[in-house]
Formats: C-alpha cells, sequence, structure tokens
C-alpha cells in the first residue's frame, strides 16, 4: 500500500512531522507558500496540517483531488472552507483544547500590559530615558472585567481573572445562571457588560453574529476608561472606532493579538498611545505548539491510516453497519437544528428531538448529535457531531429524546423544538425520495422546503400581490430566485415564506423586503 502524504503548510512544532512518520506516513514540510503555489502543490497530498496562516479557500480544495482530511493545529477554522470541505468529502479536525490555557495566559498577559503600560514604558526606559512621571497605572484589583465568551479559553480567563481578585460579568448565549455561579462569574447581557466592565475581553470564534460585536455603537456604550484586550479574532472589533475611543480618551488602552487583516503590517491604530499589540501569539508558548502539533498528527494519521475520527468538525462518529441508515437522516437532523438555532432568539436553555415513525427505530444519539452540532455551530468553532452533547450538557442546555413509535402523516418525522424566552419554537422534516432531506413544518405552519445554500425566511400577512412585490424586489437587485415556498396557518392569516436564492442577499435588500407591505419579519439564512 503506498504511504499517505501530507503537507504541513504553516510552521508547527516538530514533533509533528515525527509522529506522521512513526505512523506510516510521508510528510513534506512546506511553509510560507502563496496560495498559488499551495494550489499547484496540493493535488499530491491526502493530508494537509495548517496553523492560521495558511488559507484553505474552496479553490485550493477544488485543486485537491487527493485530500481527505485537514488538520488544524489549534482551535479556530474560519481560515478553512469547511462547506466546500464537506462538499468535497474532505474531513476538517481541529485540536479544540491544545492551546486553550496558553491563549488565557496571553489574555492575562494583555490585561496586565495595558493596565501599566508596560510596552511603552519598555521602549522609553530602553531608550534612555527613565519616564517614571509618564506611566500612571491602574490595579486590577476589585476591577470588573466584562467576559464575552465564556467557551473552553473564557472560562479559564474567568478563573485566572478571579485569582486576581476581579469580579467576572460574562455574556454567552450559552452560558446558565448554574454554569455561572459554578465559575464564580456574574451571568448578564451584552449592554449590562458594556456599562459596567473595566476591562473587556473577547472569546468568541468569528461568526457572522460576532463580527463587530465590538462595533462603533457598542464601544460607546463602554464606561469611560476601559481597557479592551482581544486575543480572540480580529473581525470582533470595528478596530476604526477602537482608534477614535483611544484618541478621544473614551477608551483608556487596547491590547489586540489579531487583526482584521492580518498579517497586519499596517494599521490606523499603530503608534497610538496605549495601543498595544502582538503578532497573533495567543498559542504561541512551547507547550501549547507541542500540544497541539502533537495531536493533530495523531488525529491525521489515525484517519489517513485506520479510518479513525476525532474532533472532526464536518464528519460524525459512526459504526460500519449503522451509518448508511443513519446518514441521510444527519444531515436533516443538522438542518433542522441549524434552522432552529437561525430563527429562535433569546436565551436557548431546552431543545427537545422527536423522532416518529422509522425514525424511532434508529439509533438516536449520532441524530441527537447532529442536531446539536446544527444548532451550536454558529456559536463555537469547535463543535462537532460528536462533541455538540458534550458541550451541550457542560453549557447547561437541557437535552430531551423523544420517540413515538406510530406513523403520522410522514413515514418517518425528526422535529426539534426550542424552549426560548418567548415561548416554544419548533420546526419539523421528513426524508422523500431518494432520502433528501426536506422541511415540513416550520412554528407549527406546513411548509414543504429543501434547506439548502442561501435562504430568505418571510412571515407575512396572508394578502394578495406580495409574491409578486417580493420577487419584484429581488430581480430589482439581480437577484435570481431558485425556489418558493408557501405556508399558512389560515387564509388571510400569518403566512411563511421561505425562498431559495443563488448568492448572498445584501443586508439593504433584507431592510427593503423588511418594509415591504403585509411583511412582519425577513430574516436571511444559509445552510
Ligand atoms: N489568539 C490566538 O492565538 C487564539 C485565538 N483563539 C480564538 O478563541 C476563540 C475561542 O476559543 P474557545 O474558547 O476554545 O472556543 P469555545 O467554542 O470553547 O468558546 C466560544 C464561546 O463563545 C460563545 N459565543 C458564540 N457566539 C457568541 C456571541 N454571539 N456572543 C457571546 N458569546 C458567543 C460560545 O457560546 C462559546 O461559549 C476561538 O474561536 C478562536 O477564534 C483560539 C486559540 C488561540
Ligand atoms: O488556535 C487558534 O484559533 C489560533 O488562533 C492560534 O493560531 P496559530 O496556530 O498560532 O496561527
Amino acid at each position: 500500500m503506498t504511504k499517505p502524504k501530507v503537507l504541513i503548510s504553516d510552521k508547527m512544532d516538530p514533533n509533528a512531522a515525527r509522529i506522521f512518520e512513526e505512523r506510516g506516513c510521508d510528510v513534506d514540510v512546506i511553509t510560507g507558500e502563496t496560495p498559488e503555489q499551495l494550489k499547484a502543490r496540493i493535488g499530491e497530498y491526502d493530508g494537509l496540517a495548517i496553523r492560521s496562516s495558511t488559507t484553505v479557500t474552496a479553490e485550493i480544495l477544488e485543486a485537491a483531488t487527493n485530500l481527505k482530511v485537514i488538520g488544524r493545529a489549534g482551535i479556530g477554522v474560519d481560515n478553512v472552507d469547511i462547506p466546500a470541505a464537506s462538499g468535497k468529502g474532505v474531513v476538517v479536525m481541529n485540536t479544540p483544547f491544545g492551546n486553550s490555557i496558553t491563549t488565557a495566559e496571553h489574555a492575562i498577559a494583555l490585561i496586565m500590559a495595558v493596565a501599566r503600560q508596560i510596552p511603552a514604558a519598555n521602549a522609553r526606559t530602553q531608550a534612555g530615558e527613565w519616564p517614571k512621571s509618564d506611566f500612571m497605572g491602574v490595579e486590577v484589583t476589585g476591577k470588573t472585567l466584562g467576559l464575552i465568551g465564556a467557551g473552553n479559553i473564557g472560562s479559564i480567563v474567568a478563573s485566572r481573572a478571579l485569582g486576581l481578585k476581579m469580579k467576572v460579568v460574562a455574556f454567552d448565549p450559552f452560558l446558565t445562571e448554574d454554569r455561572a455561579v459554578e465559575m464564580g462569574v456574574e451571568k448578564a447581557d451584552l449592554d449590562t457588560l458594556l456599562s459596567r466592565a473595566d476591562f473587556i475581553t473577547l472569546h468568541t470564534p468569528l461568526t457572522d453574529e460576532t463580527r463587530n460585536i465590538l462595533s462603533a455603537e457598542n464601544l460607546a456604550k463602554t464606561k469611560k476608561g476601559v481597557r479592551i484586550v482581544n486575543c480572540a479574532r480580529g473581525g470582533l472589533i470595528d478596530e476604526a472606532a477602537l482608534k477614535e475611543g483611544l484618541d478621544s480618551g473614551h477608551i483608556a488602552g487596547a491590547a489586540l493579538d489579531v487583526f482584521a487583516k492580518e498579517p497586519a503590517k499596517e494599521s490606523p491604530l499603530f503608534g497610538t498611545p496605549n495601543f498595544i499589540c502582538t503578532p497573533h501569539l495567543g498559542a504561541s508558548t512551547t507547550e501549547a505548539q507541542v500540544n497541539v502539533a502533537l495531536q493533530v498528527a495523531e488525529q491525521m494519521a489515525d484517519y489517513l491510516v485506520n479510518g479513525g475520527v476525532t474532533n472532526a468538525l464536518n464528519m460524525p462518529s459512526l459504526s460500519a453497519e449503522e451509518a448508511p441508515k443513519l446518514k441521510p437522516y444527519m444531515a436533516l437532523a443538522e438542518k433542522l437544528g441549524s434552522l432552529v438555532s437561525q430563527l429562535a432568539h433569546g436565551n436557548l436553555t431546552e431543545i427537545t428531538i422527536e423522532r416518529s415513525g422509522a425514525a424511532a427505530e434508529l439509533n438516536g444519539k449520532p441524530i441527537e448529535g447532529a442536531v446539536l452540532a446544527g444548532f451550536m455551530r454558529r456559536y463555537s468553532d469547535t463543535v462537532n457531531m460528536v462533541n455538540a452533547p458534550y458541550l451541550a450538557k457542560e453549557r447547561g442546555l437541557q437535552v430531551r429524546s423523544v420517540r413515538f413509535e406510530g406513523e403520522g402523516v410522514y413515514h418517518t418525522l425528526l422535529r426539534v423544538t426550542v424552549a426560548t424566552s418567548a415561548g416554544p419554537r419548533s420546526v419539523a422534516g421528513t426524508l422523500f425520495g431518494e432520502n433528501a432531506p426536506r422541511l415540513v413544518e416550520i412554528f407549527g405552519i406546513g411548509i414543504e422546503a429543501d434547506l439548502d445554500g442561501h435562504m430568505l425566511y418571510v412571515v407575512n400577512q396572508d394578502a394578495p400581490g406580495f409574491i409578486g412585490r417580493m420577487g419584484g424586489l429581488l430581480g430589482q437587485h439581480d437577484i435570481n430566485i431558485g425556489t418558493f415556498h408557501l405556508g399558512r396557518r389560515e387564509a388571510g392569516g400569518e403566512a411563511i415564506v421561505l425562498l431559495s436564492v443563488d448568492q448572498p442577499i445584501p443586508a439593504e435588500v433584507i431592510d427593503q423586503a423588511g418594509k415591504l407591505e403585509g411583511v412582519k419579519l425577513v430574516k436571511a439564512l444559509s445552510f
């Protein structure tokens, strides 16, 4: 048998190459290439091991004709086009815990550095100035730390900050009161956190929801004299607004390890007083790099040599006999989980997964995992079908599984219901024809649709002329409608529309759709 061939395309601890070789893989270490060079080379490889410097686009995946697995030696996978990888059957794995302590420690180091202006004081002292009277710092003891994102890294930061005698206020949709008490933090909404924090640190993945979470508007809600630290992802903060806040003196200091555009070789923030930055060093300690290198190489080699799957972000763990029967259900389950998470808002504390008819006969665990992975994916880079139930439990999400053996209208049905502060929200789906996943109900209204690509969800008053107005608006913006599905509770009552389009719908078109006569709600969805 020919040996699987792996490319390590980012700087990685040498233990990774050693493990690949010991486990029976050939390995090349070629770092710092341009996307064109990687594209030209990738066709030879079965595995690609990366950190954050390699961006794996759909175009690179197109050229990756032999690729079976991408391993991220680290946590964030926003540099990998996961849908494109899934489409090509390429497993994407990460190492969800190997660098979390190290990254949390960097956040704490930056809190201290920004409180005492250590980098500027160091530079001027070494320049021979002895500028003792220019650097008056603040204590962290007794100050409030606002933690945005209380997952693995956020929880470690909280525990360290408590050790420094700070108060910790945390905002995270998956943080329950019980978990907050266990962590010793106070659960808060974002506005409360912004108004109370003396220091703010960010620990969320970069998603559509977290992008610009510290926008100009939200920065304006912060306490005067706030200090901000970002060791998560650049796009979480509006860098121009941060610069304005520092210049005006509203923000007393900021420390960034990550930038919207990396490598950040220039930025309006550079040179701003009380601004500190590091070049994405969050995970850069000997310990973390050895951890993630060993782990990624072991996981990837296990997959390439034995077919074992660990920490995959786009693939469930399944036995060989169950796999073919469960596969279409997993796709349906993940789509329903994703749909309900895109439609339900507020405090998400309980999810119920019902299986009726043929679905009731199957192993419920992988289906549950797939629903939860779809449900939580918007909130975490590290969630997969395997770890989703564990993460849900850890974050206090109650998961109920219910089976109904008899058949209803459909021979097989999955229903996912989420308890929200506004009441239960439920969606249901079945398998049609050649086991194609199909939505059949949203919030109690019958509607049949495929959940695929970019979609628009509209709630409107059932009245003549609506379809024409909506079609006309999208047509004016050159947006082609692929499918159009309608459902309603009763004639003249509340109706819903799900339509699929060929490209993402710009925000201004969504805004205009929301203003059309009879429209109550419009939401862009993606699958
Ligand atoms: N600077 C660096 O070198 C490193 C940066 N990172 C970044 O740190 C991020 C966090 O890592 P982990 O804690 O391990 O991930 P995690 O998945 O354990 O935690 C992320 C948390 O963010 C929360 N969250 C998601 N959307 C949110 C929202 N809209 N508002 C508030 N909270 C939200 C989630 O519920 C979850 O609890 C990673 O996604 C990665 O981008 C990770 C390692 C190193
Ligand atoms: O693990 C992560 O998410 C990181 O951001 C670390 O990035 P790096 O591996 O140091 O390029």
